[in-house]
C-alpha cells in the first residue's frame, strides 16, 4: 500500500515473506502440542488404553452463530493450523513434563506412543482461508485416528476462533468506512497480550485494513506499517527555544539551508487573518514540536493537532509549518484528530485547507489527509457517515482488536463419525445439535453471481450440478425448505493436509485478503447490512435431513409419564 496518506514504510526487499515462514521458522513458538487442555491428554491415554488407537474418527470444526449481530463471518487461521500440523511432535521435554502431571500409574507405552506421534495418518479438509462462512458449516473436517484427532481440538480452536472473529470485525469496519477510506490498525497497546496484538494486526489486514502501527507484524507478515506521532511528542516541547536545530535543506539539494522556525513564524503572521485566529494564541511548544517533526520527516509531515486547541492552535500551527515546507519544495501529508467531535472538526479542517488552497493556489492543500482516531467503533463510523465528515483515514485500536462488541466467536470441534458410523450430540437447544456423519458442503450461486445457499450433504451423495434442481432443507425446521436451481456450484471443502503434508499451494496474506474481498462481494447486500441483516440460508439435502432425524429419534430416549 503506498497511498502516501500517512508516513509509511514499504515492505523492504529482504523482508521474510509469509510463505517462507510457512516452510521454515515458527512465527509463534507458543503453538505446539502442549498448547492444549489437559483433558485432551487424559482422553488420549484412556483411548490408548481402550485399544482405540486405530479407530477412525471424523471431527467438524464450526461455529453456531455469526458474531456482532451480523449474518456472515470471515474464516481465518487456516495457514496457522497447517503450520501447527507441519510441526506436530512431542519433544523430550514435553514428555518429561507430562510424566510429572499424569498419575504415576500411567503406562510407559503411552509416553512412547506420544513420542512417536505424527500427523501422517490425519487428513484435513478446509474451506479456503478468507472465505465468507456461515453457522453450522464445517470450516475444517479433520479425520484420522481418534486419540490423535481429539488431541488437536483445543489448538485448532484457539487458532481459528480469534483469527476469524477479528477478521470479521475488520471486514465490518471496512464496510462501514467504505472502499475509499484508509483503515489503520492501532491496537497493539490495547490487545489481549502480545500474541493477541500480533494476530490482530495480521487478521485485520486480511479483513480489509490497509496497514498497522505494529512494527513486528510488518516485519513478520509483510504488512504495510504506518503511523503518526503521539501527544507526548507535542507536550515534550514547551517553546521554540527547545529547537536546537532550525535549518532544513530544501528539496532542491543545490539550494542552501533555510530557517524553518523563522519561516513558520512568518507564515503564522500571514495566515492569522484568513484563519481568524490570533497568532499569539497558538501554542508555541506545539509549533516547536511540529517543526521538529517536519525537520525529521520533511516528505512525510503529518501532525497530531488536538493537544491544546484544534482550531485555534493545532491547525494554524500545522498550516504554518506545511506552507513553509512547501516553500522548500516539500508536500505535507496531513493531520490527525484524536479527540472532540470528529465529524465537525474534520469538516472545519477541510474548510481551512480549502481556503488555503484557494488563496495560495495550491490545489493539493485542499486534499490533505485527515486521520481520525479515539475509541472509534463500527457505530461511530456509521454515525459519522450520517452526519457528514471529511475524514480520509481511520486509526482504530481498542474496539477492533478486543472485539469489544463480541469477544469470542464460539467455534467448536465435534465428533461426527467413528469407523464409518455417524455420531450425534443431542441437545435441548437445537442450535447445539451436531450434524452427524462425514459431510460435503457446496455453495450454490444464482445467475447474478450471488451466493444463494450453502448445502451440506452426506459424503456418499452426488454433488449438486449447475442447472439441476436440488431440494435444500433447513436442518431442523421441517417446514422450511426450497428448491434451488444453481447457476454454478462451488465445493467448499478442499483437501489441505494428507499423508503428513500440506497438499494445496500456500496462500500469501495478500491472496487471502483478495479471497476475502471476492467472497464478500459474492454475498448479497441485504446479508451484509449493519442493521437487521437477512440471514443467509444454510441447508441440508433431503438425504442428510432424513438421516439425521432418524439418528436423532434413535438416540433420544422415550420419556414415560406417570
Ligand atoms: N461526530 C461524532 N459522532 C459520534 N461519535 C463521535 C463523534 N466524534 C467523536 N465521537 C466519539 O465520541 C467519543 C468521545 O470521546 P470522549 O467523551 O472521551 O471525549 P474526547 O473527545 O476524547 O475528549 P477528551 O480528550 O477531552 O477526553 C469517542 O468514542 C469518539 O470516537
Ligand atoms: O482509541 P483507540 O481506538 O484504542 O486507538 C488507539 C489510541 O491509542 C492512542 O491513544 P493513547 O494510548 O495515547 O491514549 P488515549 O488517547 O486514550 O489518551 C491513540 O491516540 C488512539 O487514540
Ligand atoms: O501512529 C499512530 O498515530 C498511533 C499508533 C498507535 C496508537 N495510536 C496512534
Ligand atoms: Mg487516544
Amino acid at each position: 500500500m503506498a497511498d502516501g496518506t500517512v508516513s509509511d514504510h514499504k515492505p523492504g526487499e529482504i523482508r521474510r515473506t509469509f510463505s517462507t515462514l510457512s516452510t521454515g521458522q515458527d512465527q509463534n513458538g507458543v503453538v505446539q502440542p502442549l498448547l492444549t487442555d489437559l483433558y485432551q491428554i487424559t482422553m488420549a491415554y484412556a483411548h490408548w488404553k481402550s485399544e482405540k488407537r486405530t479407530d477412525h474418527a471424523v471431527f467438524d470444526l464450526y461455529f453456531r452463530k455469526n458474531p456482532f449481530r451480523g449474518e456472515f463471518t470471515i474464516f481465518a487461521g487456516l495457514h496457522e493450523c497447517l503450520k501447527f500440523f507441519n510441526n506436530y511432535t512431542f519433544s523430550k521435554s514435553d514428555i518429561d513434563y507430562l510424566r510429572t502431571i499424569l498419575p504415576p500409574s500411567t503406562e510407559e507405552g503411552f509416553f512412547q506412543y506420544l513420542s512417536d506421534m505424527d500427523l501422517s495418518q490425519v487428513t484435513m479438509y478446509a474451506i479456503p482461508e478468507g472465505s465468507v462462512v456461515f453457522p453450522k458449516v464445517p470450516l475444517l473436517r479433520v479425520e484420522g485416528p481418534l486419540p490423535i484427532v481429539q488431541l488437536l481440538e483445543t489448538t485448532l480452536l484457539t487458532l481459528v476462533n480469534y483469527a476469524s472473529l477479528v477478521a470479521t470485525n475488520a471486514a465490518r469496519f471496512r464496510m462501514a468506512a467504505g472502499p475509499g477510506k484508509s483503515l489503520l490498525e492501532f491496537g497493539l497497546r490495547r490487545a489481549q497480550g502480545p500474541d493477541g496484538g500480533l494476530s490482530a494486526s495480521k487478521y485485520c489486514y486480511i479483513g480489509g485494513f490497509d496497514g498497522t502501527s505494529n512494527v513486528l507484524a510488518g516485519k513478520l507478515f509483510n504488512i504495510p506499517v504506518k503511523g503518526t506521532h503521539a501527544h507526548a511528542f507535542v507536550t515534550s516541547f514547551t517553546s521554540l527555544d527547545d529547537l536546537k536545530n532550525r535549518m532544513l535543506q530544501p528539496a532542491d539539494q543545490s539550494k542552501s539551508l533555510q530557517n524553518l522556525v523563522e519561516m513558520s513564524q512568518t507564515w503564522l503572521d500571514r495566515i492569522e487573518g484568513l484563519l481568524e485566529i490570533l497568532k499569539e494564541e497558538t501554542h508555541k511548544g506545539e509549533l516547536a514540536s511540529f517543526i521538529s517533526y517536519a525537520m525529521a520527516f520533511p516528505t512525510g509531515f503529518l501532525a497530531l493537532v488536538d493537544t491544546y486547541d484544534v482550531l485555534r492552535s493545532g491547525i494554524p500551527n500545522f498550516v504554518a509549518v506545511a506552507l513553509s515546507l512547501h516553500d522548500l519544495g516539500y508536500k505535507s501529508i496531513g493531520i490527525r484528530l484524536d479527540s472532540g467531535d470528529l465529524a465537525y472538526l474534520s469538516l472545519r479542517a477541510r474548510e481551512i485547507f480549502t481556503k488555503i488552497a484557494d488563496k495560495y493556489n495550491l490545489p493539493w492543500f485542499a486534499k490533505l489527509n485527515i486521520v481520525a482516531s479515539n475509541d472509534i467503533n463500527e457505530e461511530t463510523i456509521h454515525s459519522l457517515n450520517q452526519q457528514g465528515h471529511s475524514i480520509d483515514t481511520y486509526g482504530i485500536g481498542t474496539h477492533l482488536v478486543t472485539c469489544q462488541r463480541q469477544p469470542a466467536l464460539g467455534c467448536v470441534f465435534k465428533l461426527v463419525e467413528v469407523d464409518g458410523v455417524a455420531r450425534m450430540k443431542l441437545s435441548q437447544d437445537m442450535e447445539k445439535m451436531t450434524l452427524p456423519g462425514k459431510k460435503n458442503v457446496f455453495r450454490l450461486y444464482g445467475h447474478d453471481g450471488h451466493a444463494l445457499v450453502d448445502l451440506m450433504m452426506q459424503e456418499k451423495e452426488e454433488a449438486p450440478s449447475p442447472g439441476q434442481r436440488v431440494l435444500c432443507r433447513h436442518p431442523f425446521e421441517e417446514s422450511k425448505r426450497a428448491y434451488v436451481i444453481p447457476a454454478s456450484v462451488e465445493p467448499l471443502l478442499k483437501k489441505y493436509w494428507f499423508e503428513g503434508k500440506i497438499c494445496q499451494p500456500v496462500q500469501s496474506l495478500h491472496d487471502i485478503k483478495s479471497r476475502m474481498e471476492s467472497s464478500l462481494r459474492s454475498l448479497r447486500a441485504d446479508h451484509k447490512r449493519a442493521l437487521n441483516p437477512t440471514p443467509y440460508k444454510v441447508s441440508v439435502t433431503a438425504g442428510l435431513y432424513q438421516f439425521m432425524h432418524d439418528l436423532w429419534l434413535h438416540n433420544a430416549p422415550i420419556g414415560e409419564l406417570s
